[in-house]
C-alpha cells in the first residue's frame, strides 16, 4: 500500500481561548486526491494555514513520507514540496504569463551585472508548461494574466506549482467563482496534476465537483472532522446533507427544483 506523503495526526488548533480545530487526523497520498468538504467557518482555512506553514497546530502531529515534520514558516513548507493555489489563482494581473510563472527566479542571459531577463525562454517554458496540463488555449506568453478567465489563471497557477515540484497542491475553492465550462478545464487539470502523482488536497462547497475528482473526503463541521470516506460510500445527496450538518439541504434543494420544474423555471417564492 503507498504510504501517505502528508499526514495530519490529532491536531488541535486554539487562537487564544477559541478552539478552531479538534484532533484533526487527515492523510494524502501521491496520486490521490482529498477533498476537504465543510461549510462557511468549519475550519478549512485554518486547516490549510497548517498544512502550509501560516499557522503552527497548539498540538498534534504533522507527518511527511512518514516522519514528524514542523512549518515554522510558509517557506520552509514550499521547500518540503507543499504549494497552495488561492482561488484567484495567487498570479499578477498587470504581469506577462512567462513573468508571473518564473516571478522571483526569472531566467536570465548574460553576464554578471549585464544580466537580463530572458522574456522568450520564461515565455516558452510558462506556455509549454500549461499546455502540458491539458490548457492548449494559452500559446502567447506575453499575453497578460489580466486578460486571462478565472479558469486559465487557476491552471496556470497550478501548472506553476508542479513545474517547480510540488508535491502536495492544496487547491483553495479553485472553482468557486467559476462557470461550468471553465471549472471543468480546472477540474481536468487537477486529474492530470493526480496523474503525475501529486496528492492534492482540494477545498471546496461544491459537491459535484468533489464528486469528479475525489477520491478520498473529509467533511468538517465544526473543526473536527466529521466524516471520512472514500469515494463511491456516499452519494451527492448524503454528502450535501452531510455539510449541512445533517440538515435536509438534498430533500429542500430537490423540492425547489421540483417547483421549478412545474413552473416554468421560476423560483418559489422567498419564505416569508
Ligand atoms: N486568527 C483567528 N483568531 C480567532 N478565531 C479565528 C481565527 N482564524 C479563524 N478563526 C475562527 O475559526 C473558525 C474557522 O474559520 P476558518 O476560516 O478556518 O473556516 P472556513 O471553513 O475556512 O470558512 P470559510 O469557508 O468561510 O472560509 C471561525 O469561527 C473563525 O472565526
Amino acid at each position: 500500500m503507498t504510504a501517505p506523503i502528508l499526514a495530519l495526526r490529532g491536531v488541535n488548533k486554539s487562537f487564544g481561548p477559541i478552539d478552531v480545530l479538534h484532533d484533526i487526523t487527515l492523510e494524502v497520498k501521491p496520486g490521490e486526491v482529498l477533498c476537504l468538504l465543510g461549510d462557511n467557518g468549519a475550519g478549512k482555512s485554518t486547516l490549510i494555514k497548517i498544512m502550509s506553514g501560516v499557522h503552527q497546530p497548539s498540538s498534534g502531529m504533522i507527518e511527511m513520507d512518514g516522519q514528524p515534520v514542523s512549518f515554522p514558516t510558509p517557506r520552509v513548507a514550499a521547500e518540503a514540496g507543499i504549494s497552495t493555489v488561492h482561488q484567484f489563482g495567487g498570479t499578477f494581473p498587470l504581469m506577462s504569463i512567462g513573468r508571473s510563472f518564473f516571478v522571483g527566479v526569472e531566467p536570465t542571459w548574460g553576464w554578471g551585472p549585464f544580466r537580463v531577463y530572458d522574456r522568450k525562454r520564461a515565455n516558452a517554458i510558462a506556455v509549454k508548461a500549461v499546455q502540458d496540463m491539458g490548457i492548449t488555449r494559452i500559446s502567447d506568453g506575453d499575453r497578460l494574466v489580466g486578460g486571462l478567465s478565472g479558469g486559465e489563471r487557476q491552471s496556470l497557477a497550478i501548472a506553476r506549482a508542479v513545474h517547480f515540484g510540488a508535491r502536495v497542491l492544496i487547491l483553495d475553492e479553485p472553482t468557486a467563482a467559476l462557470g461550468v465550462k471553465q471549472a471543468t478545464h480546472v477540474l481536468r487539470i487537477v486529474n492530470e496534476a493526480k496523474r503525475r502523482g501529486l496528492a492534492v488536497i482540494f477545498i471546496t462547497h461544491q459537491v459535484m465537483h468533489a464528486m469528479a475528482v475525489g477520491d478520498h473526503f473529509a467533511v468538517l463541521i465544526r473543526g473536527a472532522v466529521a466524516a471520512d470516506f472514500k469515494k463511491g460510500e456516499k452519494t451527492r445527496e448524503e454528502i450535501t446533507d452531510l455539510m449541512a450538518g445533517g440538515a435536509s439541504m438534498a430533500s429542500l434543494e430537490a423540492e425547489i427544483e421540483g417547483f421549478m420544474a412545474s413552473h416554468d423555471g421560476h423560483p418559489p417564492p422567498p419564505a416569508e
